[in-house]
């Protein structure tokens, strides 16, 4: 348990991590198995129905060594398929939950989503928001109250004609990153190099999610970031880095050693930060009011004024669509320039689209970059090879299901190994090569699509997705039309370390060198 927990909240590097739920539920057994065995056939002809305990199952021991000894505790990702090779397709993981690596079964636990959805178990969030009395968000809350709470934030976000709304809100702010970019280079000693991309993509996201869910800028994007902004992004880091150590001591430990101080203290920043843009928009709507002028805003205003949800269950919303918001939408921007670097043939088709597209001085709308094959082709293909967020979970709270050719009770908790399955060889062959191609609808066979799925299925899938591509479609439009994006040497082989979501195990450097010529032609 502490193992998955340390990773959920591990921080490196200055980027801040999404936690990713903790499995309190355990699968329930009829009895331990003994040692770890291999693989069994599906075989459907079988005299009693098999259950878990005919699973093969990986000790806890033996997760331990991996993690430790072997190493695997950064490249968890990978120990996914190094699993899969050794146990199979569904087996018992080193913390007792049920592990499927395949399209297949993926299909199958998903296909037995409840009404409620359950990823997990969330309580070290929910302790600080039950301290302070704030609501539960998205993240934290279950039940019928996470799928009322659902029913509010999806509208005006997961449809794409909700998302295109904020098409002006985020060309504004891609406008001042490409201007950034500019900046940067011309610091470089080359005056094209632009140094630690990843840092400069957390800051081009949180600018973009926080200008649609607060309707205000936060100015990540100027030469110094203004000290309220730093102090909030000081925050999530002191939080994430500090809940690792939260989880393994005790809690009687928590008033003598500084880390459950610290790790609220990031709480109170994260939710001060918060809590003031909020209330500073609340008041602005009230004036209107009084004056009995119309109410219009985005998405901070349509939950304020449109919907019952108390100031206090806002609070909670804004601070966790902001946290998953961030890394997520960045890391997944970071891998895309890299490959596209790397692969400069790729590259070039997807220049010839964008360019191709619409006015060499035109900004594209909302509409015309979410009508981009190629471009869409190219995240999907990034999104695959580094799923960011490579693990989910659900618990089958209410139902016994049969999985597999295995029958499991309720209350089974699932991993959902998404590192492994978008890697399958039978779904994906080379899987480690960058081939849009491979999403083209142009006749060719398509891939199962549970083979990638990176942001989730269903009702619980992820509420910003549609914002997060408009976001992602129109900086690479803009980007690739701009600049030709090459490495830089020095950097040498980039690898992917998990800390919760996908993220390099070094700075990423890259050379954009403008396309002056193309672009006045
Ligand atoms: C590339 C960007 C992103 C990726 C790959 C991503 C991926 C995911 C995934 C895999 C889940 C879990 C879904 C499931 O369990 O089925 C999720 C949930 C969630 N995501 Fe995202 N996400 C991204 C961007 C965003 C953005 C921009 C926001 C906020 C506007 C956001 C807000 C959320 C929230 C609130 C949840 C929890 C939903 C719930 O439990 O009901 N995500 N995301």
């Amino acid at each position: 348990m502490a193992a998955r927990l340390s990773s959920s909240f591990m921080h490196r590097n200055s980027t801040w991590l999404l936690p990713w739920p903790t499995f309190t539920a355990r699968v329930c057994s009829r009895g331990e198995g003994s040692a770890a065995s291999a693989p069994k056939n599906l075989s459907t002809f079988q005299d009693k129905p098999r259950t878990v305990d005919d699973l093969p199952h990986v000790s806890f021991l033996e997760l331990l060594y991996r993690l430790v000894v072997q190493g695997f505790y950064s490249r968890m990702h990978e120990l996914q398929i190094f699993e899969k090779q050794r146990y199979g397709p569904i087996y018992r993981d080193g913390l007792k939950s049920v592990a499927v690596n395949t399209p297949q079964l993926l299909e199958e636990v998903l296909r037995n989503d409840e009404k409620f959805p359950c990823r997990g178990d969330m309580s070290l969030w929910n302790e600080y928001r039950d301290m302070r009395g704030f609501g539960y968000g998205p993240f934290t809350v279950e039940g019928e109250q996470w799928y009322n709470l659902r029913a509010v934030l999806n509208k005006r976000m997961l449809h794409p004609k909700d998302s295109a709304q904020y098409g002006g809100i985020i060309n504004d702010v891609v406008t001042d990153f490409t201007r950034r970019i500019y900046y940067l280079r011309q610091c470089s000693p080359t005056g094209d190099l632009v140094t630690d991309v990843a840092n400069e993509l957390y800051r081009l996201s949180l600018e973009g999610i926080a200008s649609i869910l607060f309707e205000t800028r936060l100015g990540c994007l100027e030469k110094e970031i203004p000290a309220g902004t730093q102090d909030f992004i000081n925050a999530i880091s002191q939080m994430f880095s500090n809940s690792m150590a939260v989880v393994v001591t005790p809690r009687w430990s928590r008033n003598i050693l500084p880390y459950w101080r610290r790790y609220i203290a990031g709480w109170e920043g994260i939710f001060s930060f918060a809590k003031e843009l909020i209330d500073k928009k609340m008041e602005i709507i009230q004036q209107r009011i009084d004056n009995n002028q119309k109410v219009e805003g985005e998405y901070l205003t349509y939950l304020l004024s449109n919907t019952q949800m108390s100031t206090k269950d806002v609070y909670g919303s804004i601070a966790e669509l902001l946290l998953a918001g961030v890394d997520t939408t960045s890391n997944t921007l970071t891998w895309t320039l890299h490959l596209l670097s790397r692969n400069p043939h790729t590259q070039e088709r997807l220049y010839e689209e964008v360019s191709a597209f619409v006015p060499a001085d035109w900004t594209p709308s909302a509409e015309e970059v979410t009508q981009m094959p190629y471009l869409k082709a190219v995240f999907k293909e990034a999104l695959r090879m580094y799923p960011v967020v490579p693990l989910n979970a659900r618990i089958i709270s209410h139902k016994d299901v049969a999985i597999g050719g295995y029958q499991f009770p309720k209350k089974t908790s699932f991993t959902l190994y998404h590192y492994a399955i978008s890697h399958d060889e039978d779904t994906f062959p080379e899987p480690f090569t960058f081939k849009p191609e491979r999403w083209l609808r142009d006749g060719r066979e398509r891939p199962n699509p549970f083979g990638s799925i990176p942001f989730g299925f269903g009702v619980r899938g992820c509420v910003g997705r549609r914002i997060a591509e408009l976001e992602m479609y129109m900086v690479l439009f803009r980007l690739i039309r701009l600049f030709e994006i090459k490495p830089d040497p020095t950097v040498g082989e980039l690898k992917s370390i998990n800390r919760t979501v996908l993220i390099p195990n070094k700075p990423l450097n890259l050379h954009f060198v403008e396309r002056r010529q193309e672009n006045a032609a």
